[in-house]
């Protein structure tokens, strides 16, 4: 009996560990980064993706965006704490000390562009890495705290998933790769500053310098709408000119789009409106998700085939 709790209590302290070191990887926005490698590798292959080089890209880039979450949350222990929505978190908490955490973060970098060297390309592995720096030196370091542009610069870290994908399938990087991580860069804009006009008063507690903060709402919801607008003229460029993506992704991509500035005008017409805001920044979620999605589905040889037949019927009736 004693054995049996003494046995329990150690198996609940390692899960909680793990669960400690798991959440220091900010493991919900890792998806997202993966979903858009996803859409500029089957892209870039044409449809027919390897499924083992699939299995090794993503797996490279979680442990990429996983190191460089987990350094984030060692140098921004500090204000974490003083967050109410980052407080819990496990360096703020003590659950994990600095030193730990660095040597998680540096393993998981070296596992990354070791898997992504030996089972993709050293151009896949060098762009995974670099993201970690960018986020970490660029973001993290030099911006976050010091600019109101912060995350138009730092949010290129986000969008390099994007062109380990497409290196990965190609092992070099075209129009279309730069252009799908143009569409990530430009949609980071909207997506964050709409959540950052809602939790504006943590930033200003902290004394980080998001644009709501130092240039009001009115300002932002202007860049805000400025940003929308050039993200979805970037999506339909993957159409036309480069038909790096057919007509599927150019109706989706229009249809999205068409969501997408119509919540970001309302956004602009009521500055102060934090559901709208919300909405924009949840929709801005789903937004990339499907973008992504469109660029699989539109490069399958099926759809390709379902089109050649729909046109064909067309013709002859
Ligand atoms: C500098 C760029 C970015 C900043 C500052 C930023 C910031 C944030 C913040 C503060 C949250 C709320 C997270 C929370 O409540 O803990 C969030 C949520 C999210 N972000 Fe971003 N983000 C950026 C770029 C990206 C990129 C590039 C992606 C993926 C392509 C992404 C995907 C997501 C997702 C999926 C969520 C929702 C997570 C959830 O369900 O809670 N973000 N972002
Ligand atoms: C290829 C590769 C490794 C790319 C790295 C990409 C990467 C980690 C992007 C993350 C973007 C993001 C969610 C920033 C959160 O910023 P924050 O730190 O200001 O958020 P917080 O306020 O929640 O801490």
């Amino acid at each position: 009996m004693i054995e049996t709790n003494v046995s329990r209590r150690h198996h609940d302290t390692f899960l909680q560990v793990v669960q400690s070191y798991y959440q220091l990887t900010k493991p919900r926005i890792i998806p997202l980064l993966l979903i858009t490698t996803a859409g500029s590798m089957w892209i870039a292959a044409k449809g027919e993706v390897d499924p083992w080089l699939l299995i090794i890209t993503m797996i490279g880039g979680t442990l990429a965006a996983a190191s460089a979450q987990t350094i984030n949350c060692i140098y921004d222990r500090d204000i974490d704490y003083d967050m109410e929505r980052t407080r819990h978190r496990p360096m703020p908490s003590g659950k994990v000390q600095p030193r730990d955490a660095l040597i998680f973060a540096i393993a998981l970098a070296v596992l990354s562009f070791t898997l992504l060297t030996v089972f993709a390309n050293l151009l896949a592995a060098f762009l995974a890495f670099s993201g970690i720096i960018f986020y970490v030196l660029v973001y993290t370091h030099w911006l976050k705290r010091h600019s109101t542009q912060n995350i138009v610069i730092g949010g290129a870290a986000g969008a390099i998933p994007a062109l380990v994908g497409w290196a990965a399938v190609t092992d070099t990087l075209s129009w279309a790769a730069w252009l799908i991580f143009a569409i990530v860069f430009l949609w980071t804009p909207p997506h964050f500053w709409a959540l950052a006009l809602m939790i504006r008063d943590d930033y200003a507690k902290v004394g980080i310098p998001m644009l709501p903060v130092v240039a009001g709402d009115k300002a932002t919801v202007r860049q805000i709408w400025f940003y929308t607008v050039i993200t979805v003229t970037a999506t339909i460029l993957l159409f036309y000119p480069l038909h790096a993506s057919g007509i599927v992704y150019a109706v989706i991509a229009l249809t999205l789009g068409g969501v997408f500035v119509h919540k970001s005008w309302r956004l602009l017409q009521n500055p102060e409106d934090k559901t709208i805001a919300r909405e924009l920044f949840l929709y801005s979620i789903s937004y990339m998700m499907l973008l992504c999605l469109g660029m699989v589905v539109d490069s399958l040889p099926v759809t390709h085939h379902l089109l050649s037949t729909a046109f064909d019927y067309l013709h002859l009736s």
